[in-house]
């Protein structure tokens, strides 16, 4: 029997956080995660992450970056919500450089590097993340006004694209860690990064 993954079904995804339902979106190759709770077609106000994979942050709990406690706030609030989503990219490590260039990177950075220099000594970009299929994903799933969770100015410029309207950004500031903290800093001042540090 072959796989069809375009028709792929919505499961139940009982998480700590609440009720989601859970399904993948292939787009272009990825096969990308989306959480959706309550009903976000045609709903105004849909409160919506997109989270890019993190291994080390996300499922190591690495202290690197803020990207661990920035899921699971998100989790948290998309599990208050009456309508929300998560879409979890796949394929976006490091900004999108992959894993091993991640790792690189921050070899670079414990030789005194910051994030950015550090990818652009390796010869790659600072972000190479795209956001079409993000606005693919929702689309599709009937959402048009949102509530965005980020930090990021360049997420915003991004996914602003009709059908879609971003009515709200929702700051996602999670604790400083000490072992993040020149991390953010560098977020704040070369990436533009919304941060209180
Ligand atoms: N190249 C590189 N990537 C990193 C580093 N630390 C985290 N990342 C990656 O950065 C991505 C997350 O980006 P962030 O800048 O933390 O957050 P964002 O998604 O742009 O913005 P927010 O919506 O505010 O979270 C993930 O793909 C991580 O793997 C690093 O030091 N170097
Ligand atoms: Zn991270």
């Amino acid at each position: 029997m072959s796989f069809d993954s375009s028709a792929m079904p919505w499961v139940r995804m009982p998480t700590v956080h609440g009720e989601f339902s859970a399904r993948v979106f292939s787009v272009q190759g990825e096969e990308h995660l989306v959480l959706k709770r309550g009903d976000v077609a045609g709903t105004p106000g849909v409160l919506v992450r997109i989270h890019s994979e993190c291994l080390t942050g996300d499922a190591l709990f690495s202290r690197r970056c803020d990207c661990g406690p920035q899921l699971a706030r998100s989790l948290e609030l998309l599990g208050q919500a009456q309508a929300g989503v998560l879409v979890y990219l796949r394929g976006q490590e490091g900004r999108g450089i992959g894993l091993r260039a991640k790792l690189a990177a921050y070899a670079l950075q414990d030789q005194g590097l910051d994030t950015v220099d550090a990818n652009l000594h390796l010869g790659l970009p600072v972000d190479a993340r795209s956001y079409e299929g993000v606005v693919e994903i929702l689309t599709t799933l009937g959402v048009r006004q949102l509530r965005l969770l980020t930090n990021n100015p360049d997420k915003i410029r991004q996914l602003e694209q009709p059908p879609l309207e971003i009515v709200e950004r929702v700051a996602l500031q999670v604790a400083v860690d000490e072992e993040h903290r020149a991390y953010l800093e560098t977020k704040r001042q070369r990436l533009g990064h919304w941060l209180d540090l």
